[in-house]
């Protein structure tokens, strides 16, 4: 257990489909997340890495409450979440908000932005109209809109201003810790800066802990203070953000790391990565990577690797046989 952790999350797994149809014969089963453990320390950004499918957003859903796990246990500030859930909900979820990767789909396109605002003012803080009023003011000088935009609807705003309205629907709650998933993927460049900036801003501001997801190593680059990194459903290494991306010391973090060399890290983790992935619905024995892996060996090919800090690293785990040397 990390002392100072917001959120400990220990070996959760979410399994899709399984068990027995009518007839007996068994359905088939997708491990989307599997033995997950790691921490997030208050006040830190933790970037999420992997290529599509990995599990990044099914692990981020079960963390915001909108998944259930069917495996392990999620701590959130001293409390179990699964445990809990059903029971003091509403403040739980409160605390803990979901930024989504499309911002205008993610509005209510019938709703001013006004009035998606204030739901959670009025149904998670239960303010009054005139605090209400305030808080609109304070929510919309955060995220750099003028309060006029209040009385329009979604459709009306760029991406960048969606995305704003997005984080201000987040930050209304009052949370501890906000799940950014891919919050600026589908902005363009020069406009992905300004969100960022907005987000940097807001985390000292707000006293915010994030964990941010995406598949694109410059940005998790330029604003994480620790990577985590997954592969098929599994953590694979997890490290200061720096030495994780400077000097990786699991093959597959560093195959990542070969197709998108510094500085300016613009490659991404190929939105068709996925091909190369193994059958999610028929997963190979042993380590998943093994197939693609430079460094594989048999007992790769029969055994899971545990994530294990690295020699002379204590804040650096990665789950490999055969890791690469620290330089
Ligand atoms: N509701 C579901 N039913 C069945 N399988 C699912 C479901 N949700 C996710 N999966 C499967 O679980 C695996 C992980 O999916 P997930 O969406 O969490 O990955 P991801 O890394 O977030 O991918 P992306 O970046 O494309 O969103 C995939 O194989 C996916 O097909």
């Amino acid at each position: 257990m990390d002392d100072a952790a917001l959120l400990q999350i220990d070996n959760a797994g979410r399994v899709f489909g399984g068990g027995r149809t009518l007839f007996g014969s068994k359905k088939p089963a997708v491990h989307a997340v599997q033995d997950v453990s790691f921490s997030v320390r208050k006040g830190e950004t933790l970037g999420v890495v992997g290529e599509s499918g990995c599990g990044k957003s099914t692990l981020a859903r079960m963390i915001v409450g909108l998944d259930a796990p069917t495996g392990g246990r999620i701590v959130f500030d001293g409390r179990d979440l699964v445990a809990e859930a059903g029971r003091d909900l509403r403040r739980l979820s409160r605390e803990v908000q979901y930024v989504f990767q499309d911002p205008v789909a993610s509005l209510n396109p019938r709703k001013t932005i006004r009035t998606i605002l204030e739901a959670p003012l009025i149904h998670l803080l239960g303010l009054d109209r005139a605090a209400r009023e305030k808080r609109l003011g304070e929510l919309m000088d955060a995220v750099n809109l003028a309060p006029e935009f209040l009385d329009r609807y979604p459709h009306e705003f760029s991406g960048g201003q969606a995305q704003r309205i997005g984080i201000a629907r987040a930050l209304a709650a009052d949370p501890k810790l906000i799940i950014l998933d891919e919050p600026v993927s589908a902005l363009d460049v020069s406009v992905q800066a300004q969100v960022l900036n907005i987000l940097d801003g807001l985390k000292d501001r707000f006293g915010l802990t994030y964990i941010f997801i995406s598949h694109d190593l410059s940005v998790v680059e330029s604003v994480s203070d620790r990577v985590a990194v997954m592969y098929f459903g599994r953590l694979v290494e997890i490290g200061p953000g720096r030495t994780v991306l400077s000097t990786p010391r699991h093959p597959y973090t560093h195959l990542l790391l070969q197709s998108a060399p510094a500085p300016g890290r613009r490659a991404l983790i190929s939105e068709d990565a996925n091909t190369e992935l193994p059958d999610p619905y028929n997963p190979p024995p042993g380590c998943a990577f093994h197939a693609r892996c430079p460094r594989g060996t048999d007992i790769c090919m029969t055994k899971i690797p545990p994530l294990e800090a690295m020699s002379g690293e204590t804040d650096h785990r990665a789950a490999c046989f055969h890791p690469h040397e620290a330089r």
